[in-house]
């Protein structure tokens, strides 16, 4: 499934926030989305995902992006007294899909029958992440899928991504970590002021992370006694 957004537009009362994204998504590619905080990359995520009114348009060929679409939220929300386990049968019952054997696929070793709420921030997102794993979605919107995962969690995450791509899915990822960009991504955006200021294919990586680097250090830390 390939995604066309054009001229996509958000604002907060009189805050313009986006202000006309033109992106192209294509089968069996991970884009990045960087930014720096309040850049407008989970507002942008959350109008793909049909949560929150815009300008523009997002249209894919085959379908509603909605019935396709995994998105993996910052911060997942729990229901109160809802264990893992349901969790993750609502979610697969909310797609019309089996959920099948839910401990041999709880491949991030979670408490299935504790309650969800009760997980720490890592768990919580590993669950997210777990329940748009069993659903049929063909495209992936994972919002700082490494914030707060441990190493083991982080290195399995990188490799179901590599996964997903190989099957053909739109995996589309925010990250403030250069290094796990690099690890997963063919394209990174660059957004910046509510508009997409840089495209950077794969190749270029290491020439946008000394451009970042330049801008985000300079000559800040000359005042500073560390040696
Ligand atoms: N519901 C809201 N009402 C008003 N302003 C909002 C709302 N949600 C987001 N904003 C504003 O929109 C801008 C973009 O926020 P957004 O959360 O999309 O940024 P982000 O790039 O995801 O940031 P971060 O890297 O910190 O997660 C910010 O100025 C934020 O304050």
């Amino acid at each position: 499934m390939n995604v066309q957004v054009r001229q996509l537009t958000k604002s907060f009362g009189v805050n313009p926030v986006l202000a006309g994204i033109d992106l192209d998504f294509v089968g069996g590619h991970v884009y990045g989305i960087v930014g720096q905080n309040g850049a407008g990359k989970t507002t942008l995520f959350n109008c793909l995902a049909g949560l929150e009114a815009h300008g523009g348009t997002v249209t894919t060929e085959g379908g509603r992006l909605k019935d396709r679409l995994g998105f993996l939220q910052t911060e997942p929300f729990m229901l109160s007294r809802m264990t893992g386990r349901e969790y993750l049968r609502l979610c697969c019952k909310a797609r019309g899909v089996p959920d099948g054997d839910l401990d041999a696929r709880n491949v991030f070793d979670l408490p299935l029958d504790r309650y969800a709420q009760q997980y720490s921030t890592g768990m919580k997102k590993k669950l997210a992440l777990q329940a748009i794993l069993l659903q049929p979605n063909d495209v992936f919107i994972l919002d700082e899928p490494y914030n707060g995962v441990d190493i083991h969690s982080a290195l399995l995450i990188t490799e179901i991504i590599h996964r997903l791509r190989a099957s053909g899915k739109v995996i589309l990822i925010s990250s403030h970590i250069f290094s796990t960009l690099k690890d997963t991504c063919d394209v990174i955006h660059v957004l910046d002021s509510g508009k997409m200021a840089k495209t950077v294919e794969k190749a270029d990586f290491n020439r946008l992370e000394q451009a970042m680097t330049d801008f985000a250090v300079g000559n800040k830390l000359d005042a500073l006694p560390l040696g």
